[in-house]
């Protein structure tokens, strides 16, 4: 059962319902939330009466004094969460202040300009049992190497590859409607109604898999012990981002609850398979003399190309930088005997297997003589999996359910949707280069993430004092916070601010393409989509921080492109399909915990085949 705190602040999510949020009910076993009970909040009232003001002033003395306690020091002038949206605010919880932020020149601060003086704070006490050291909850040492290694993962000819196979695991999914709709209509019945939530959870769950480690679940058609250990797991992440305090700490707890016990083993079951995915890697690993390329690249240009030819390459096979970059400074035509000595055995093997798991192994090699040196690796392998595996299900099936979710309300909307992926698929079908003719559906893709951005929170902990801007209408000398402070960067409000956005609670896809000046609020840079040329879908540079789908600065999410053309490619196979209904009132769905805001109950649709399909 979740407690819900009613409160007059603006911490997000602010919801439109009044339903009470889901409890961890059996039905759902895979919702996943990564963020704990205090971030689940809901504005309901703004009532002031002297009762409340009375008991808030209580808990935010006993607050300031823990977090004084704590950090050894205050948050000084910051306002109290009373009533009023601002900028940054101080919110007593429980025995502990948190400081909310709703402003981009706040956010900007915390996400790029000062990024490493945050760390993950609580997000990372509640992940690190499941992703360990992995990239999400890691510290910043750690991070520091391990953003060097995964990052050039997602190089373009992995994108293309991937792009392939989003199309076939869409195309798996779809035609699973289809059979159920023809046997409907065996039974005259013209449309289908089930939970397109838990289908997108599927094929997020199968394309994850596939893209990250090449192993399919087949999640669509069947169910394995795998399967359901991932949704334990994420079940589990829920329960401990929602109990009062982390019993699961104590040792024997691991023994005596059960469910702790039950965790253990889903973890053992996942961990078996990954160990087991991570071996046969290394056994296949085909070693690809990059270094050879250095004694061919003798014959071009001059010496000063060759040493950094040289340089690029002796880093891309430490893992050090970016593949896409080191394919690049082979010039196409300069060098074309030499780009195709390198690209070709590397593009060849990415036909067979593109996951990141061979890239790993495949650049960073593995010294077998040295056992501790294996054992490290495979830990930091499995962990890395592990979090891409988490962090790449849950929200990109959520960015669909809602980009349904809105567009069923708007059926003007599918409509042009539609027009634009029938033009689409009847020129040849989807690919990385047709991607860029479905402009509207990105759009759709990214207006939904703007109206539910999963995660609705970012979280962040001071790892020392810091000055806070003031931020819009905020106090022009900033916040003072002591080392220590929780953070809390509401996205949610963030992108849904009347400051940042027209219309702010309106599913307007369009919006995307206008340029919005910066409406005099100092320190912004309003929203210029030519900031970002020839990009596919808007960012957090081209809203200067007012639009952090993916998060900013240097702790950014690594998986947005791969999230976003997935997800595009998706809906585009859904709509050229079907026409979709909402069953059920839309009011009655909304709903969050941590990590996704997902549906209370599912998203319950009608699917009636599209007329010019047969
Ligand atoms: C629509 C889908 C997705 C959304 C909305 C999303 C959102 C985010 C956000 C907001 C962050 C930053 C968190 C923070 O700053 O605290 C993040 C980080 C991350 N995401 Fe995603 N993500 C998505 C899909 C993916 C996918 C598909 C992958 C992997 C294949 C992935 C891997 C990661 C990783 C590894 C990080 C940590 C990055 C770091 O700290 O360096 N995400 N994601």
């Amino acid at each position: 059962m979740s407690t819900t705190v009613t409160s007059s602040c603006s911490l997000i999510p602010q919801f439109r319902t009044t339903n009470d949020l889901p409890s961890s009910s059996a039905s759902k076993p895979y919702r996943f939330s990564s963020i704990p009970k205090v971030c689940r909040i809901r504005c309901q009232s703004t009532s002031t009466d002297e009762k409340r003001n009375k008991s808030r002033n209580v808990l935010d003395n006993a607050s300031n004094l823990l977090t004084n306690f704590l950090s050894g020091g205050n948050l000084g002038n910051m306002p109290v969460a009373e009533g009023a949206h601002g900028s940054v605010y101080k919110l007593a919880f429980g025995p502990k202040a948190f400081v909310v932020i709703s402003d981009p020149i706040v956010a900007r601060h915390i996400l790029r300009e000062n990024s490493f003086s945050y760390d993950k704070g609580v997000l990372a006490d509640i992940l690190e049992p499941i992703m360990g050291k992995g990239l999400i909850p890691a510290d910043l040492e750690t991070w520091k190497q391990r953003r060097r290694v995964i990052a050039p993962g997602f190089h373009t000819l992995y994108l293309e590859a991937m792009v392939k196979m989003f199309v076939k695991c869409s195309e798996r999914s779809v035609s699973k409607l289809e059979k159920l709709l023809e046997a409907k209509n065996l039974q005259g019945g013209q449309e289908i109604e089930l939970d397109l939530e838990a289908e997108f959870s599927n094929l997020a769950l199968d394309i994850i898999g596939l893209g990250v480690f090449n192993y399919d679940f087949g999640s669509v058609t069947k169910e394995s012990p795998v399967i359901k250990a991932v949704y334990g797991t994420l079940f589990e992440a829920e329960h401990r981002s929602t109990f009062y305090f982390p019993y699961w700490k104590f040792p024997p707890a691991r023994w005596l609850v059960p469910r702790q016990r039950k965790f253990a083993s889903d973890l053992k079951i996942i961990n078996d398979c990954l160990d087991g995915l991570i071996k046969n890697a290394k056994e296949t690993r085909q070693i690809t003399n990059y270094n050879a390329c250095s004694i061919v690249g003798l014959l071009f240009k001059n010496v000063k190309t060759f040493i950094h030819r040289k340089r690029m390459l002796r880093n891309c096979r430490k893992g050090t930088t970016q593949i896409s970059r080191h394919v690049n400074i082979f010039h196409p035509v300069i060098n074309l005997p030499l780009n195709l000595y390198v690209s070709l055995p590397y593009a060849c093997k990415l036909f067979q297997d593109a996951s990141l798991l061979r890239f790993l192994v495949d650049m960073r090699g593995v010294d077998v003589d040295d056992r501790q040196y294996v054992y490290n690796l495979m830990k930091q392998l499995r962990d890395d999996l592990m979090t891409m595996l988490i962090a790449g299900h849950e929200t990109t099936a959520a960015v669909l359910t809602w980009a349904v979710f809105l567009l069923a309300q708007h059926p003007d909307k599918m409509k042009k949707a539609q027009v634009e992926v029938d033009a689409v698929v009847s020129q040849g079908g989807i690919n990385l280069e047709s991607l860029k003719k479905l402009e509207y559906v990105r759009l759709i893709i990214s207006e939904s993430l703007r109206l539910y951005p999963q995660p609705p929170l970012l979280i962040r902990r001071s790892l020392k004092s810091d000055r806070l801007p003031g931020g819009y209408m905020g106090d022009k000398e900033g916040y003072q916070i002591p080392a220590g402070t929780d953070i809390f960067i509401s996205t949610y409000n963030l992108h849904r601010s009347p400051y940042y956005w027209e219309k702010p609670n309106e599913f307007e896809p369009e919006r995307f393409l206008v340029q919005r000046d910066s409406n005099g609020i100092e320190g912004w840079a309003g929203f210029d989509p030519s900031r970002s040329p020839g990009a596919l879908y808007p960012n957090e540079g081209v809203s200067d921080f007012a639009f952090l789908p993916f998060g900013g600065g240097p702790r950014r999410c690594v998986g947005d492109q791969f999230a976003l053309m997935e997800s595009t490619i998706g809906l585009a196979m859904l709509l050229h399909k079907f026409d979709v209904e909402l069953k059920g009132s839309p009011e009655s769905v909304e709903c969050v915990t941590g990590a996704t805001i997902h549906t209370k109950n599912g998203l319950f649709c009608k699917l009636k085949k599209r007329s010019h399909i047969h």
